[in-house]
């Protein structure tokens, strides 16, 4: 991983030999995209939805060369959207509209978009060229980087999927001036996620700049996502798929895609990712392994970004049958990520189900 902050746009590069990519953080950068994507090819996909496209569809169409083929495919709005049902359709408009293996992805939106966009590129004619342009804050500092490219099944979340990176990823940070407040605070649950599992130091500045992040200042909003950026590239060259160290941008995960696939549309990720971080802080302080006052300041940092800190009400075995078919489980076992301080966590495996049962139960909304 390099950092180049000498421009005004910063460079953060993923490190993967061959499939190395750049991550461009910066202010309008959508006018610059084919300055920045000099390797465009001629035929361009753009998958987006409506909510999305209203505000900077037509921005990104005028900054593609005149000469390239684009098509436009819209997604419903919605986690719903990262279906086998919304796969089948983009695949059925690239065949129609004759795309070729030589053509490019390029998805523009939020985590939805690009997680299913990915999928779509790893797969249509067995892989095209795929870039992402995130415009949630979630995106920007989490989806749009590391090549987890995935739809969702009844049976749970990213259930379907491929390890497929991006050729490049383009984070505009005006592209968050349209977003709402609820969808904000969703990205900056996985930005706290980072402090936690591996920089202090990014945790006590968050605690210091609450303010200026959540009034979305540009400079606040530059340094938060380059740090998440650089964590996440680091992560991700050093494990790319998941074998080690990666497990870790998973903390609160195992229980917030239980939350997400029981309460879908009702719980965004990043909310249930905030309340499943919390039970996993609250399991190692009741082992004495997290200190009291460090899961005090997980607990309050969430808290002032308005997340949720206490999981739904759901029954024993759906939690239980939920959380076993997450992607960490072996041979049946569950393993879970888990803080032992502010700037460290863990992977481990986890047998004393009643313990983990007690602190999901003690974290449940009724309990507050
Ligand atoms: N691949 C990964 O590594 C990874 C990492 C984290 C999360 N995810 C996935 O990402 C998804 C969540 O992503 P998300 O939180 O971005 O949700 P999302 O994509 O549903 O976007 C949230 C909402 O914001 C709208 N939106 C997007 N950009 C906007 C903008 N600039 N202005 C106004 N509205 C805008 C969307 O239309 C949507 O209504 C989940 O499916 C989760 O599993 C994947
Ligand atoms: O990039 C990763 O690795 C992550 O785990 C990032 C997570 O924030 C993200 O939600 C991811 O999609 C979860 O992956 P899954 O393997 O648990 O489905
Ligand atoms: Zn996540």
């Amino acid at each position: 991983m390099q950092a180049d902050n000498q421009a005004s746009t910063k460079h953060i590069q993923v490190g993967l030999a061959e499939r190395s990519y750049p991550i461009y953080i910066g202010q309008q950068l959508l006018p610059q995209l084919a300055a920045l994507l000099p390797s465009l090819p001629q035929q361009i996909c753009i998958i987006t939805n409506a909510t999305v496209a209203e505000h900077y569809l037509a921005t990104v169409q005028a900054a593609l060369p005149a000469e390239c083929t684009v098509i436009v495919h819209y997604l419903e709005d919605g986690e719903h959207a990262k279906s086998l049902t919304s796969y089948g359709a983009v695949m059925d408009a690239l065949i129609d509209a004759s795309f070729n293996r030589d053509c490019a992805i390029l998805a523009l939106g939020g985590g939805v978009v690009g997680d299913l966009a990915g999928f779509v590129a790893a797969t249509y004619q067995r892989g095209v060229d795929f870039y992402q342009i995130p415009t949630t804050l979630l995106a920007q500092v989490d989806s749009s980087v590391g090549g987890k490219t995935a739809i969702n099944h009844p049976g749970g979340k990213n259930l379907i999927g491929a390890f497929y990176q991006p050729k490049a990823v383009v984070i505009s940070i005006d592209c968050l001036n349209t977003l709402t407040p609820r969808d904000f605070a969703c990205g900056v649950a996985e930005v706290i996620k980072y402090g936690i599992i591996h920089d202090a130091a990014f945790f006590a500045w968050l605690e210091q700049n609450q303010a200026s992040l959540a009034a979305r200042a540009p400079a606040a909003l530059v340094h938060a996502i380059s740090r998440a950026c650089e964590i996440k590239a680091e992560m991700v060259a050093a494990d790319e798929r998941e074998q080690g160290v990666r497990a870790l941008l998973n903390l609160g995960h195992t229980f917030g895609h239980a939350i997400e696939a029981e309460c879908y549309e009702d719980w965004r990720h990043g909310e249930a990712v905030a309340a499943g971080t919390v039970i996993a802080a609250h399991f190692m302080q009741q082992a004495n392994e997290l200190s009291g006052a460090d899961y005090q300041r997980i607990e309050q940092l969430l808290q002032a970004f308005e997340l949720p800190v206490r999981a739904p009400l759901l029954a024993e075995s759906r939690w239980q049958q939920r959380m076993q078919r997450d992607k960490k489980v072996q041979a049946g076992q569950l393993r879970l990520v888990l803080p032992t301080r502010i700037g460290h966590a863990e992977l481990r495996k986890v047998s004393d189900w009643p313990a983990v049962w007690a602190a999901i139960a003690a974290l449940s909304e009724t309990s507050q």
